[in-house]
């Protein structure tokens, strides 16, 4: 099948083969073609150019025609950090912090992620999947062409097993691409209550074995921080995870900065995650290395916990990716148009900014900025058609609206 999209009035995040991920104040540009067209051919972004240029179109072989009249084509968004798959939802727990209890009282009490654990083990891997598979149509529907999902709500070998399993079935039955990313030190269970680090040696010893014998991770995580996982910890686990090829993208400097991030670097991960309490040693620690930060503004909102500081982290010349941390406590939302919305809104990043997290530099905390994340020739056609909007600064303005006119993932129409 080849679709040619004609008359778009601009098509963003042009960009030459190679471009891996934007720093710093390049960021703030986003390089676009007005008035211009695009071909798909099967899978793959085959051409484009301004509609000044375009060859005579019967010169042009195609199968269907969209005119994109008054509407802006980019590349889909990539969500580099969810916890998709989950059993059950934690709308009580929402209404006790309205009441008065913090995120970790609750946890404390044992709720929060052990109350996940507890219904997700009780929950059969069918059931799991329906409402997983939900969740994910529900997200591309959103715009979402590519995404990450962790395991961690299992927190026993059986039910980390059942988590990225479902995984599996969700990458082998659906368009988008999924990378999958074990988390089974996500939170300490009842059975090691009184023995942290023998439950790090059990996801050593026990678990990941397993995990890399079917296949079924491509990163490993923990999440570091006081009352969950220390720094020795989180040494363990990513030096465990190296010896079976998976690199890092942990949970760090959520609620306190203890050091995580100089770990993370050290131990070569793709990605730290989440940054809401930083340091100057954890800007330090990033320069020069290959370790992208994630800001997930939508937990922030959630939890009413500090934003990320993005201006710091661009103004030190470091890149920032954007992804929406899609769980049942601290997120209950995948939606990266409310994202880019509130990067803008209360993060104070300009468009370009978040439209570049969100996308390139997205896509590199996934390893696939050589397929997606941006409009290059031979890239996988995964494409956002809006609405027709003035220009693409609406997008994060109109916050709330959704300005999606159709998806196409992989070349094919979703809607
Ligand atoms: N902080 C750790 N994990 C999740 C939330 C887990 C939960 O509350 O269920 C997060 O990224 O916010
Ligand atoms: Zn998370």
């Amino acid at each position: 099948m080849r679709i040619l999209i004609t008359h778009i009035q601009e098509l963003l995040q042009v960009r030459p083969k190679g471009t891996l991920k934007i720093a710093g104040s390049a960021m703030k540009k986003l390089p676009s073609i007005k008035n211009a067209w695009l071909l798909i051919n099967q899978d793959k972004i085959e051409d484009f150019g301004s509609m000044e240029t375009m060859p005579e179109i019967d010169e042009i072989e195609y199968d269907k025609e969209i005119d994109a009249t008054g509407q802006i084509v980019l590349p889909s968004w990539v969500d580099s950090h969810t916890h998709l798959i989950y059993a059950g939802n934690r709308e009580q727990e929402f209404v006790d912090r309205i009441n008065g209890l913090t995120y970790e009282e609750i946890a404390e009490k044992g709720g929060g992620i052990l109350n996940s654990a507890k219904k997700l083990q009780e929950t059969s891997e069918e059931t799991l999947y329906n409402e997983s598979l939900k969740r994910l149509e529900e997200v591309i529907k959103l715009g979402t062409g590519a995404i990450e999902i962790k395991s961690g709500y299992g927190l026993t070998t059986e039910a980390e097993l059942k988590m990225l399993r479902v995984a599996k079935r969700l990458k082998e039955k659906h368009p988008i691409e999924i990378k999958t990313t074990f988390l089974g030190a996500h939170a300490v269970p009842p059975k090691f209550k009184n023995d942290r680090t023998g439950y790090i040696s059990h996801i050593i010893e026990e678990m990941l074995p397993k995990i890399a014998e079917e296949n079924l991770a491509d990163y490993i995580d923990i999440f570091c921080e006081k009352g969950y996982f220390s720094l020795e910890d989180t040494e363990r686990i990513l030096e465990a995870g190296k010896k079976y090829g998976l690199k890092g993208k942990i949970h760090v400097n959520q609620f306190n900065a203890i050091g995580g991030i100089k770990t993370a670097v050290e131990h070569q991960s793709l990605s730290v995650d989440h940054l809401e309490v930083l340091e100057k040693e954890d800007i330090e620690a990033l320069k020069n290395s290959d370790t992208m930060p994630v800001a997930l503004p939508s937990c922030s909102l959630f939890l009413g916990i500090p934003y990320t500081p993005a201006r710091e982290i661009i103004d030190n010349n470091l890149p920032l990716a954007l992804a929406t941390d899609y769980n049942p406590g601290s997120t209950p939302s995948g939606n990266m148009n409310l994202v880019v919305s509130l990067a803008c809104i209360k993060m104070n990043m300009t468009p370009e900014e978040a439209i570049n997290a969100a996308t390139i530099n997205a896509a590199y905390a996934l390893e696939l900025s050589e397929t997606h994340g941006s409009i290059t020739k031979g890239k996988i056609a995964n494409l956002i058609i809006t609405k027709q909007i003035p220009s693409y600064g609406f997008l994060p303005y109109a916050f709330g609206s959704n300005n999606i006119d159709q998806v196409i993932l992989g070349g094919k129409t979703i809607f």
